[in-house]
């Protein structure tokens, strides 16, 4: 079959791949997937679409029975060289934390990868204030890491994966879990992390996060990509979203509603955030304040 994009193109593709699990149907079913560098993608499903197995294979951790990942233009092996090569560039944060933690303290987990890449001690232990400062967590260097909260433990995960500094960062549902201001805090790193040049692949079921924050999202059912596109286009088919068993985002469904009525320009692509849809609303009816 030939894939939907080149996949010798720089970034992280994913070409026709398909991964089944022993005695089940297939989990990814001929699956190709462009990840461009500092790219913002948002992959959506609904429970057991086939969202983590993706980014597992995306990672290296499971070789897929056909079809093959792509990592800056040569065909990832899979032997101990191309998955080191695969493992120095992409990293993956897991759903559940406690997956991935193992060493006693914050400090010694976080610093963990870039040792084991092989950077010198001083290197690692700047690599790691850096990352601990980025999620917030440098108060907690010294603690251990089975005496801290699930939220504190994510983000001890998450800056574990940014200390090795990967050029793409896989995160699956790392909202789950999180408080409100979690929510917040990890999307402005994410959107900092992509602005430094890194892709970042959040998996998540939460559209109003994905419509918000992607500046792509691709909608995962029955192991395939149903849909592939900026947020604004792939959320206005709500049929096929509520056929993936997938609503709508709220802020998507008033825009549309609004630019349907004229309310906010039509011609305009959709606001995605909340400043934006009001920002519409004044500049469409000429007034400081929106129709309250
Ligand atoms: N280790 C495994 N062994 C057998 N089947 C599995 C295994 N892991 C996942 N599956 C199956 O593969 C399919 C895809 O699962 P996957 O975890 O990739 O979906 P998902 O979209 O990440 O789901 P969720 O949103 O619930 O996390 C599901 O039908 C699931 O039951």
């Amino acid at each position: 079959m030939t894939p939907t994009h080149d996949p010798a193109a720089i970034g992280l593709n994913a070409v026709g791949l398909e991964v089944t699990y022993p005695g089940r149907t297939r989990a990814l079913d001929r699956v190709d997937l462009a990840i461009a560098p500092a790219r913002k993608l948002a992959i959506l499903g609904a429970n057991g679409a086939g969202k983590s197995t993706l980014l597992l294979t995306l990672a290296g951790g499971l070789k897929p029975q056909a079809g093959s990942v792509w990592l800056d233009g040569a065909e990832v092996v899979h032997n101990r060289q191309g998955l080191a090569r695969l493992r120095r560039r992409v990293g993956l944060v897991l759903q559940d934390p406690d997956d991935q933690l193992f060493a006693a303290t914050v400090a010694e987990d976080v610093s963990f990868g870039p040792l084991n890449m092989g950077l010198d001690a001083a290197e690692a232990r700047a690599r790691t204030s850096e990352a601990l400062a980025a999620l917030n967590i440098t108060a907690l260097a010294g603690r251990p890491t089975h005496m801290l909260s699930f939220g504190q433990r994510k983000r001890v995960a998450i800056a574990g994966l940014m200390a090795m500094r990967p050029g793409f960062l896989l995160l699956d549902e790392p909202t789950a879990g999180l408080d409100p201001s979690g929510v917040d805090d990890l999307m402005r790193l994410l959107d900092g992390v992509a602005a430094s040049g890194m892709a970042v692949v959040v998996a998540t079921h939460d559209m109003d996060l994905a419509y918000g924050w992607a500046d792509r999202i691709a909608v995962f059912g029955d192991g395939r990509i149903a849909c592939d596109g900026p947020p604004d286009t792939v959320f206005q088919d709500h049929d096929l979203l509520r056929r993936l068993g997938l609503r709508p985002p709220m802020l998507g469904r008033l825009a549309m509603a609004l630019a349907a009525r004229g309310m906010i320009d039509p011609t305009r692509p959709l606001p995605r955030r909340l400043d934006d849809l009001l920002g519409a609303l004044t500049s469409q009816t000429g007034t400081d304040q929106p129709p309250g």
